[in-house]
């Protein structure tokens, strides 16, 4: 049996998917077979149409076209507090980086309900506009308004930004990354178990169940696919039930089914709940170009064409490069906005149209040269020669009215009006296609007076969340970015390398000093392992910490920018979060090397571990403070070396005398104060050291005593301050260290 799909007049097929396109002729497959690999279920095609077994039943294609507009998405805000809707409109808008303009006079509005897409060639500015719009980049000139009002700060929190890069914390699994965002961003009022209810359903809805406690995972760890981490972007934003979605490029990477998938959802999303969607698309087939419903196409930075996407190809045919039958209009625009000057400039003053009153001499002809791929798509289905050429009206001049209207009926007569496309599934059935039409998109809701007054008489609390500063409070920013910052350093800073290179040194470091007699002679021994305890656990965490915020920079830049929490609550909890986890290696060394060494004092190995942790913090201080300020790790790398360095060389055991003109360095040593006060604690506390039987180099041992005086043994190393001041140093310089830090990412590095 065929299947006929017959469009009259193909800009008017809204939603319908276009048969002359390889994904619609794909549609025409049986769709059991096309669902098949499909393991994870469509977005979109649940529901009536289906056979028992999940599978669409071949005979029944267009009733699932129309019933996969009636999806589970429709609840994406169940339970959620109600959204105004609101209307994206930009002005003029122009924007210039430097000296390189790189948007110039953009117009062009979406309303609630309304899909708009960005198109355009690489680099004609389409993500410059998607941030300009949400405010992360400030217009040169012209207005954007959102709900009428201009866009401020406010705003933010009722549009969501779906980068084009999947940025996550990469160790977190895809279920824990959707907790912390909901517990984030879903605000104080809402009890937990709705919470997770609500990342249950958009599990369920984006088809994500299925992995969801698989890790994010990155080049070197595998986890999840890029069509998941796709779809777990979304997901995280959709969790937010925001007004306004923008999205750079959904669909990029992504196979055509699912990208169909994931513009259906979109497309629903928008019609359902009433949201406003905007998003930039390179090269989307037939089908979901019809899906849209309105498109902004791009070329070098100004606006090619605004307007519906089912009159494109009229406008085109009317400025002179009619589309050839067949062919993919989303490739079509983007060959001629690629095209030569000439062409390029027709098409923008085409879309500026009727401002500069232009006409054009649709005598001459313009060759567009098409893709190989596309020409071989031709070649093998249509039998086109390469490129095509649009071909006006021979020696016509079309008179155009003040709506850029050709009034010369004869010559829209010549333009493709219709098409017949046939297409033969793999059971020799036939069907009809029919052409989906306004009345489909009747049930829309639109910008309308009762969603409005709807959204007026919904709930105080719901608006009141929306308009708060924040979506969460203090107390609890601190509280689940705690618990999130434990989870994501916890592979890092315990991985089993590090448990492995930590038990390897524990134990070279007690062999090497095992049971260290003490004694005159092995004085310097047992101040060596002091050193190297406090150097080794300075060098460990402060270069563990470098790597901290660059790592983290582009998360929380992005969670900032969607207003989720203070940079306060992000610093206090990632202090407290990662606390345990740097105490347990120097604990566990300790554990092993202290022992080994001839320690057997508790009390003296319960102080000596509080020093050590106490340095390992001053380090970790100055690791992050170092990587806050470089927030690059090779520039951080270098400066860290030469400050561990430095702080070794001052630290007391390398060099005794120190030139007078550089002896005020030593304050500048953090590692000096807890040598300092290691030395201070294991002679006063631990076992006594006896004097060498001859030539003792200590006076006390003169005076018939057997043990060497603690004082003369502190002095040996220049003078010692007391173990009060030393701590209380050292807090001191974690205190500023970590203070500066934070000054660094609130007012230096824009986390705020
Ligand atoms: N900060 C900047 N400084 C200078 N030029 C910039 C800057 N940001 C963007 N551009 C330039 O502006 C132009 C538009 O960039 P944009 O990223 O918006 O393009 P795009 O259409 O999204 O491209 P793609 O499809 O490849 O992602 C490019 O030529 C780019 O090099």
């Amino acid at each position: 049996m065929l299947k006929t799909l017959s469009l009259h007049n193909l800009g008017s097929a809204r939603g319908a998917p276009l048969a002359t396109s390889r994904a619609s002729r794909k549609l025409a497959e049986p769709l059991g077979e096309q669902q098949g690999p499909r393991e994870h279920c469509p977005l979109g095609y649940r529901g009536p149409g289906q056979s028992g077994d999940g599978s669409p039943r071949a005979d029944n294609i267009s009733l699932i076209l129309l019933s996969s507009r009636e999806p589970s998405v429709a609840t994406v805000s169940a339970g959620m507090p109600r959204r105004r809707p609101l209307q994206v409109e930009f002005n003029d808008v122009s924007l210039t980086v430097g000296k390189t303009p790189i948007l110039n006079r953009l117009t062009g509005s979406c309303r609630p309900g309304e899909v708009l897409a960005i198109m355009g060639p690489s680099g004609s500015g389409k993500t410059s506009l998607l941030n300009t719009i949400s405010g992360r980049l400030r217009a040169t000139s012209g207005t954007i308004t959102i709900g009428g009002e201009p866009l401020s700060k406010r705003h933010k929190r009722h549009m969501c930004y779906v980068l084009q890069q999947d940025v996550f914390f990469t160790d977190l699994t895809l279920r824990q990354t959707l907790m912390y965002t909901a517990l984030l961003r879903l605000p104080d009022s809402m009890p937990y178990q709705e919470k997770m209810n609500h990342v249950d359903h958009i599990l369920d809805i984006l088809d994500l169940k299925r992995c969801q406690d698989t890790i994010i995972g990155n080049m070197l760890k595998r986890g999840l696919s890029g069509g998941e981490k796709k779809r777990a972007n979304i997901a995280c934003e959709l969790l937010t039930n925001p007004s306004i979605m923008l999205l750079d490029e959904p669909t990029s990477g992504l196979d055509s089914s699912t990208a169909y998938n994931l513009i259906t959802t979109l497309k629903q999303f928008a019609e359902k709940e009433n949201k406003t969607v905007i998003l930039t698309l390179h090269q989307p087939s037939s089908q979901i170009f019809y899906m849209l419903d309105s498109l902004l196409l791009l070329c070098n930075g100004q606006n090619a064409y605004f307007g519906d996407t089912r009159k494109v190809v009229e406008h085109f045919s009317r400025i002179g490069l009619p589309i050839a039958p067949h062919y993919n209009p989303a490739d079509f625009i983007l060959e001629v906005v690629k095209g030569s000057p000439e062409v390029q400039e027709r098409v923008i003053q085409g879309a500026n149209c009727p401002e500069r009153g232009t006409t054009f001499n649709l005598s001459q002809n313009i060759t567009i040269q098409t893709s190989p791929s596309i020409h071989s798509l031709y070649s093998k289905y249509l039998s086109l020669q390469d490129g095509h050429t649009t071909t006006g009206v021979e020696g016509e001049e079309c008179p155009w009215d003040e709506d850029c209207n050709c009034q010369d009926q004869g010559y829209h007569a010549k333009c493709p009006a219709e098409v017949s496309v046939t297409i033969t599934g793999s059971k020799k059935e036939t069907s009809v296609f029919t052409k989906m039409g306004e009345e489909e998109d009747s049930g829309r809701s639109s910008w309308s007076e009762e969603t409005e007054s709807e959204a007026s008489a919904s709930s105080s609390s719901s608006e009141e969340y929306v308009d708060r500063q924040w979506p969460t409070s203090f107390l609890t920013q601190f509280k689940v970015l705690t618990q999130r910052n434990f989870c994501v350093a916890r592979p890092f800073i315990l991985s089993r390398l590090h448990w492995i290179q930590t038990l390897g040194l524990a134990l070279i470091a007690g062999l090497l000093w095992f049971q260290a007699p003490r004694t005159e002679e092995a004085l310097h021994d047992i101040q060596g392992w002091m050193f190297f305890s406090t150097t080794y656990w300075m060098l460990f965490m402060l270069f563990a910490a470098l790597q901290s915020f660059p790592s983290e920079r582009e998360v929380i830049m992005k969670e900032r920018a969607s207003g989720s929490y203070r940079v306060s609550a992000y610093y206090l909890a990632k202090m407290v979060g990662e606390l345990p986890l740097t105490f347990t290696l120097p604990t566990f060394y300790m554990l092993i090397s202290y022992p080994m060494m001839g320690g057997t004092h508790v009390l003296t190995f319960i102080k000596h571990l509080i020093v050590l942790l106490l340095n390992t913090l001053v380090a970790q201080s100055m690791g992050l403070l170092i990587g806050a300020i470089c927030m690059d790790l090779q520039v951080g790398i270098t400066v860290s070396a030469l400050f561990t360095l430095f702080s070794q060389l001052f630290g007391g055991y390398l060099a005794n005398k120190i030139p007078p003109w550089l002896s005020w360095a030593k304050y500048l040593s953090m590692v000096h104060y807890a040598f300092q006060n290691m030395n201070i604690i294991e002679f006063s506390d631990g076992t006594p050291v006896s004097c060498s039987l001859e030539n003792s180099r200590f006076k006390s041992c003169g005076f018939n005593k057997s043990y060497i005086e603690v004082s003369e043994i502190l002095d040996e190393r220049g003078q010692t301050l007391p173990l009060w001041l030393n701590t209380t140093i050292l807090i001191m310089f974690m205190l500023s260290a970590r203070l500066l830090t934070y000054l660094m990412l609130r007012f230096l590095h824009r986390l705020k």
